[in-house]
């Protein structure tokens, strides 16, 4: 599988631009979890391959186009910032879930409250797509530079995305571009599947209606 990546970020792109930037857009990814996990190293080493240690912790979105196996795709990334009252942390906002097709939900593994968080943040997702229709979710434990630091298993983090029917990375953003790349692309190739499955799953509809449309009337003939 061949991946080329032209950039065309935007940082700090105003939240009224969302809807001129979807037009384009084939996929939207919000990247979510506890304050200090390294939301913005995943994302920046994404983009640019770079580590820089240090992000202005504000909220941003990203545009981006990516070439696989030949194809051009284009997508956004909202690199979210987690609300500093504890009581706000598992917050997903409404408009959160509407805008994004895809999750990448990030812990670090050696934080036992980032882990909590985003175990309920995964919760609250899945009770509210369910009015908006299922998305992918990709669990991340970030840092796994900082072994003698772990409070999180690899095990556990694993155990935490097999029941919550998740794909599950550890990475570390600091030490490596690589996994910032599987993590984006496996999520995006998700997002297709899943997009095309409900168009299937559309069609299927769409015929048992036309179908039974037909049947209902011949039977009050
Ligand atoms: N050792 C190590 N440090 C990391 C790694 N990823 C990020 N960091 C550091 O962790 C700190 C927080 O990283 P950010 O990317 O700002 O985290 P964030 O989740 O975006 O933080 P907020 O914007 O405050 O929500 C920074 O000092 C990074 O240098 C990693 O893989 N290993």
């Amino acid at each position: 599988m061949v991946v080329q990546i032209s950039n065309s970020q935007q940082p700090h792109t105003k939240m009224s631009d969302i809807s001129h930037q979807q037009q384009k857009v084939e996929a939207n990814i919000l990247v979510l979890g506890a304050e200090n996990v390294g939301k913005s190293a995943l994302t920046v080493r994404f983009l640019t391959r770079r580590f820089i240690g240090e992000y202005v912790g504000t909220e941003s979105i990203y545009t981006h186009n990516v070439r696989v196996d030949g194809r051009e795709t284009f997508f956004s990334i909202w690199d979210s910032v987690c609300p500093q009252n504890p009581d706000l942390q598992t917050c997903v906002s409404e408009e959160q879930l509407r805008w994004a097709d895809g999750f990448i939900l990030v812990y670090s593994i050696c934080d036992r409250d980032s882990f909590n968080v985003v175990r309920q943040q995964l919760q609250r997702i899945r009770q509210l797509k369910k009015r908006h229709g299922a998305a992918p979710i990709i669990i991340v434990g970030n840092k796994r530079d900082l072994q003698h630091r772990r409070q999180i298993s690899s095990e556990e983090g694993r155990l935490l995305a097999i029941s919550s029917d998740c794909d599950f990375f550890e990475i570390s953003a600091a030490e490596a571009y690589h996994g910032s790349l599987v993590v984006f692309h496996q999520l995006l190739e998700a997002v297709r599947e899943n997009r095309s499955s409900s168009k299937k799953t559309a069609g299927i509809k769409g015929i048992v209606r036309s179908v039974s449309a037909v049947f209902g009337k011949r039977r009050t003939e």
